[in-house]
């Protein structure tokens, strides 16, 4: 049997929970995704998918149901655990890169390295091989106003992938490429998770980029279809 890596069992959320103008958005949902498998997250606007990837995540907790990532059950823990095991475990992607403006291409994937205790040699030289693999080594001292849009996001794929998490979560991490530029991208990380045989959840309403993926789940009325 293959290895879960993504386990998501019962879980729910309900947004102001009690209140008359209460949104449940989850309900008794369950998925899993093995190891080095790359599912795709298909959702109507508003379905929910946002809310599914920060529980996923550990951004955000479930009212009730368990996640777990690489076999352990991350559910109870305390605000401080679960802070590191997000930043251990998951790499996350938006759909709007949020690199720090103020650092290059290649400090902005050394950072999140340093904060996790690798000695700043190991980072730079992590951080020039990511960037060389998804085609942007040559812009490394570049600050992110200085790059373009795709460059932009593969500067945020290596810095999701800096610490070599078990699971890579993304929100729509093409969806504000032009289409040309968003299927280049796309290539471009998904060689990058198939060479290191990362399991990952990737929210697309791109079909053609959805199809592309090891399985597909749609989120509607708070399950997967
Ligand atoms: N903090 C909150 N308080 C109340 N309602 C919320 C909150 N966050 C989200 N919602 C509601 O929950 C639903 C799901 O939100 P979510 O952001 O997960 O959707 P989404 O599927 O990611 O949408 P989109 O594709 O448009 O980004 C929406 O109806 C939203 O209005």
């Amino acid at each position: 049997m293959s290895e879960t890596v993504l386990e998501l069992k019962g879980v729910a959320k309900t947004y102001l929970r009690g209140l008359p103008g209460e949104v449940r958005v989850l309900s008794d949902l369950d998925l899993t995704v093995a190891r080095g498998e790359v599912v795709a997250l298909v959702a109507p606007s508003g379905a929910g998918k946002s809310t599914l990837l920060h529980i996923a995540g550990l951004l955000d907790t479930a009212d009730t149901g368990t996640v777990a990532i690489g076999g352990k059950v991350m559910t109870g823990l305390s605000d401080r655990a679960r802070t590191a095991a997000r930043r251990q475990d998951v790499g996350f992607i938006y759909q709007f890169h949020h690199l720090l403006p103020e650092f290059s291409a290649e400090e902005n994937i050394v950072l999140p390295q340093l904060a996790n205790g690798v000695a700043r040699a190991a980072a730079d030289a992590r951080a020039r091989d990511l960037l060389a693999r998804v085609g942007v080594g040559h812009r490394a001292d570049h600050r992110p106003a200085e790059l373009s849009g795709g460059e932009q996001q593969r500067v945020a794929f290596c810095r999701a992938l800096a610490n070599r998490p078990k699971l890579l979560l993304a929100d729509e991490p093409t969806g504000n490429l032009d289409p040309g530029t968003a299927e280049q991208v796309f290539d471009a990380l998904m060689e990058l998770v198939r060479e290191t045989g990362l399991s990952a959840l990737i929210a697309t309403h791109n079909m053609e980029l959805a199809e592309r993926m090891d399985r597909v789940v749609r989120l509607e009325a708070g399950h997967l279809a």
